[in-house]
Formats: C-alpha cells, sequence, structure tokens
C-alpha cells in the first residue's frame, strides 16, 4: 500500500494537554476520508499534527514516504476552519486564491501570466469567477470555502487537508463542496476533511475515521455506523435508522426543552 499519510506512534497535543498517545495511522495514496468526533476530542489536533503545525513529542510521521522537513510544501493543500479567520483583513477572493501561490521559494514577487490564468480557470470551476474582484468581508460563507479551497488547489496538490469544509453553509451548498471534492479526490487527489455532520457530509464519503483522542474504528460509513461503534466514539446512546442505504443519526437522549408556563 501506498500512503499518502503514515503516523507511527505518534504522541502529540500541546505544553500540558497531551492529545492523543501513541496513534499509528495509514491513509493511502487516493483516498477520500472523513474524520469525525465530539468536540475537543482532537480532530484539528490531529491535521495540525500531520501538516507538520504542531510539535509532536514522540513518534514519526510521513508524508508519501517522506518526513514533513522534506516535504514539497506545495504538495499539500490546507484549508482551515473559516471560523479561525480574520475576516477584517482587507484582501479581495482573488487575493486569497493567489496566497496559495507564496509558499516556499518564489522567482517573481509577483503572480506570473499563467499563475493568473490558472487563478481564473480555479474561480470558474468553484463558481466564484464572478466575484473575484469582491473583498472577501462581503462574501457569503460557501463563497469563502470555495476561495480557500482554490487557495489550496492553486499548487494542484496531491493532498487536500479540510477542517470542516461544510459547516456554516446551507445543505445545498454542503453538496456541492462534497461533489467537488469527489471530483478532485477522482482526479488523484488524496483528501483528508474533518466535520461534525454525520448526516449530510460523513455518510456521503467512502471513508470515515471515527476519532476520539485516537481512532476508535474507519471503514466504509455502512460498516461503522453502528450503534456500538458511535456510542464509543461520542458516548451517549445514539440511534441509527436505516432507510435504503441512507442514514439518519440521532442522540437518543429526550432533549428536555425550557417552556415557561403562562
Ligand atoms: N492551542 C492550544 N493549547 C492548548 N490546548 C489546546 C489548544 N488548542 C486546542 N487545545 C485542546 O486540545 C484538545 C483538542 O482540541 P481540537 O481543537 O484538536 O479538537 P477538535 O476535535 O478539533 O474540536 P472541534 O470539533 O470543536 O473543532 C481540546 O481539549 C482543546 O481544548
Amino acid at each position: 500500500m501506498n500512503s499518502a499519510i503514515s503516523l507511527n506512534d505518534v504522541t502529540a497535543g500541546y505544553e500540558h494537554n497531551i492529545v492523543f498517545t501513541r496513534l499509528s495511522l495509514e491513509i493511502p495514496v487516493g483516498r477520500f476520508a472523513g474524520i469525525v468526533g465530539p468536540t475537543g476530542c482532537g480532530k484539528t489536533t490531529l491535521l495540525k499534527t500531520i501538516l507538520g503545525m504542531q510539535p509532536i513529542f514522540s513518534g514519526d510521521v510521513l508524508l508519501h514516504g517522506h518526513p514533513l522537513d522534506k516535504v514539497r510544501r506545495k504538495s499539500i493543500g490546507y484549508v482551515p476552519q473559516l471560523g479561525s479567520i480574520d475576516w477584517a483583513f482587507p484582501v479581495t477572493v482573488e487575493e486569497v486564491i493567489m496566497m496559495g501561490l507564496y509558499t516556499g521559494k518564489r522567482v517573481l514577487p509577483w503572480p506570473s501570466k499563467g499563475e493568473r490564468e490558472r487563478v481564473q480557470d480555479l474561480a470558474h470551476r468553484l463558481g466564484i469567477y464572478e466575484i473575484l474582484r469582491h473583498h472577501i468581508v462581503n462574501t457569503s460563507g460557501g463563497q469563502r470555502q470555495r476561495a480557500f479551497l482554490a487557495r489550496a488547489l492553486i499548487n494542484s496538490p496531491e493532498l487536500l487537508v479540510l477542517d470542516e469544509p461544510t459547516s456554516g453553509v446551507d445543505i445545498k451548498t454542503q453538496h456541492e463542496v462534497l461533489h467537488l471534492l469527489g471530483d478532485i479526490n477522482d482526479e488523484g487527489v488524496t483528501i483528508l476533511l474533518t466535520t461534525h455532520d454525520l448526516n449530510a457530509v460523513a455518510s456521503h464519503l467512502p471513508w470515515v475515521i471515527c476519532f476520539n483522542n485516537g481512532v476508535v474504528a474507519q471503514g466504509e460509513p455502512c460498516d461503522i455506523f453502528t450503534n456500538e461503534i458511535l456510542t464509543r466514539t461520542y458516548g451517549g446512546d445514539i440511534v441509527i435508522v436505516r432507510h435504503e442505504g441512507h442514514f439518519l443519526i440521532a442522540n437518543s437522549r429526550p432533549l428536555h426543552v425550557m417552556v415557561d408556563q403562562p
């Protein structure tokens, strides 16, 4: 198996907070996988560890068989959680996409004609061509996701890592983003994303990793979306309704809503 990502016995986290211990995980080249798990279980920390944005305490991480310091930065595209971005920064959609070019050594301090054309092609493909000159602050959540996706794709990466790429957008946009990612994966790009949405996102992915400070289980959604595995991942009792190959996953605990009595 050719691995796009290999974690071998990795212990990582923060100074006073080890998030996972002796984690081993292989993501083969060409896989389209989603990581699911409760808030604070370490999904973002795992992505940052894979990308070398997070120091590791022990173990090693290899991308396409190479240690992180030997990996060509342009071979990896990363879309961070958009909630962590300062939208007041005065940039246009086009400038956001071009920022993807400024990794590693550059011969020119400005984009070449070919790079500009590539920005325009990507913007066409992602449906944001008409808003290339708009200030990013004046765009919708779905348009921002696409702008950052274009930024991550500008160097034609072999590996695309996305932190919650479908959060904060409506279900139609979620579906469109997933569809786009499916097309990009069909072109040979390995994709690893995180999501909180089991029903509209994770259940449509070819491969899902249930995570809670470590890998609880992984596989195709139809195999791993079981009451037992989801309860081990999330705690509490989970109900799964299956109908003609579709899932509906819910928490079985009744929701107590406080209603003011007249
Ligand atoms: N900079 C930091 N310093 C110390 N601890 C941190 C830091 N960032 C995150 N943590 C802690 O590390 C743990 C894992 O956080 P992480 O953000 O990886 O979880 P997550 O699964 O991505 O959560 P969410 O689904 O809410 O985005 C949490 O306990 C969190 O409080």
